[in-house]
């Protein structure tokens, strides 16, 4: 088992590139399978979701080439819709190849994806969508099977924006007779960067990036050569991690509009952002500022996946600072790691109430999910004495070497995998 140990208390800094997106780079990948041919995708981070994936997709007929975050996939010789059981369980975007693999072979089988445990996470918004795009399903508990010999273009309103449910639809509807609208659609910058590779490859997508998407369906599509956005969650995690070491970081290769609820969130809590283009500075010498009403909520609202790294901020803040989180039922489970650090925190349903402490101290803690862990190593760089941070598999879902990437802005983090001696603080 391997765990990082961090000594904390330098101030990060320096400059660094941000990788590609796991959250864009999951779906294109599996849209990809719609297709046959050589795509050659970059920008790609070698991370353990990304290679779950590729793992899926040799495991059904594709060969593909990883180096150098570029990925050269060979689509030509699927064999098969189905993915096995053990693969789908293994993480949540396994569902992602749901619509392309309907799209292409008019079957698909699967079973319930995996993920972290941060709520239920259904996805029957994706399984209505695809019913609704004239796919006949068969589930039973575990096992799904939809069959879709000629989906046709369909009125589809989401109930609720998610993310997942929109991606896997415009992947179905890519080649289904006729227009299909997708209302109450997510905005994510992810969901952008899908139609537009899925453009790239013949298909005929406007509205990505508002509430309405229109996919007018194409019979033909061919392979290409695309870049990957870059990681919006990754940056925001090294901005706070600027901020929570009172740094001086800068970020290169990122989409500032992006950032834009997080930079407003720093700003309200003293924290100096400035921003050029594709450059983000962050820069703090003092202890935050306490905000309140953060909300999670779709974008461009402030991001769940970055509310677990902003408590870790808050907590060192002067006042206290009130968090909501209104997308996972459970993603408040990094609290009470915090609090072993010495964090003030409490719960209240859906909202944490963070009473700012003016330091946090080292201990051995467990990361419970990705964004968790990011967070706990966050609140490791920031600490007074050593923490030692466990379960970082999470961690390596996505962020591609965690330790390399914080070495570099000057932190003391190592990757081990004895148990590591905690020191008295
Ligand atoms: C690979 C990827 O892109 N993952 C992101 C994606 O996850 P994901 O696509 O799973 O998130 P969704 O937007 O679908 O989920 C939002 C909410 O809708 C619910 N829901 C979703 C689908 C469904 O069929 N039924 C249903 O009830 C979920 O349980 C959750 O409460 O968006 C989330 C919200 O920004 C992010 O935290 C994840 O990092
Ligand atoms: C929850 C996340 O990812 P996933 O949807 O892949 O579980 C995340 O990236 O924070």
């Amino acid at each position: 088992m391997e765990k990082l140990v961090i000594q904390g208390g330098e101030p990060l800094a320096g400059t660094i590139h941000v990788h590609g997106s796991k959250n864009a780079a999951l779906p294109i990948l599996a849209a990809a399978v719609m297709v046959e041919g050589v795509h050659v995708i970059d920008n790609v981070p070698n991370l353990l979701d990304i290679q779950v994936m590729l793992q899926i997709l040799r495991e059904i007929g594709c060969k593909a080439e990883f180096s150098n975050g570029k990925i050269v996939l060979d689509t030509t010789h699927v064999h098969s819709s189905h993915i096995p059981e053990h693969l789908m369980s293994q993480m949540r975007s396994s569902i992602f190849l749901m619509g392309p693999l309907v799209s292409r072979f008019g079957h698909v089988q699967i079973y319930q994806p995996g993920g972290c445990a941060i709520g239920e996470r259904k996805i029957d918004l994706h399984l209505r969508g695809l019913e609704a795009l004239g796919g006949e399903l068969k589930s039973s508990t575990d096992t799904i099977i939809c069959q879709g010999n000629q989906l046709k273009g369909a009125e589809i309103v989401l109930d609720l924006p998610s993310v997942g449910a929109t991606e896997n639809i415009m992947m179905a509807a890519v080649r289904a007779e006729g227009v299909t609208v997708i209302h109450n659609a997510a905005r994510e910058p992810e969901i952008q960067d899908l139609q537009n590779f899925l453009n790239q490859m013949g298909a005929r997508i406007i509205g990505a990036g508002t509430s309405t998407i229109t996919i007018q369906g194409v019979r033909q599509l061919s392979p290409c050569h695309y870049h990957v956005i870059p990681d919006r969650i990754v940056a925001g995690t090294v901005m706070i991690a600027a901020a929570a070491t009172r740094g001086n970081v800068t970020l290169e290769g990122v989409n500032s509009q992006h950032l834009t609820s997080l930079t407003h969130v720093l700003r309200r809590a003293g924290v100096q952002v400035d921003v050029k283009g594709d450059i983000i500075n962050v820069c703090s010498s003092r202890r935050p500022m306490a905000v309140d009403r953060i909300v999670t909520s779709p974008y461009p609202a402030f991001p769940t996946d970055l509310q677990a790294q902003i408590m870790t901020l808050l907590a060192l803040s002067d006042g206290m600072s009130t968090i909501r989180e209104t997308i996972f039922e459970g993603r408040f489970k990094h609290v009470d790691e915090l609090c072993r650090m010495g964090a003030d925190i409490r719960v209240d349903l859906n909202t944490a109430f963070i009473r700012g402490v003016r330091r946090l101290y080292g201990a051995a803690v467990e990361a419970t999910d990705l964004r968790a862990g990011a967070a706990l190593v966050i609140a490791g760089l920031s600490a007074k004495g050593t923490t030692v941070v466990e379960q970082i598999h999470h961690i390596d879902r996505g962020y591609e070497n965690i330790e390399e990437m914080f070495g570099l802005l000057g932190a003391n983090i190592t990757r081990r995998t004895q148990t590591a001696k905690i020191v008295n603080n």
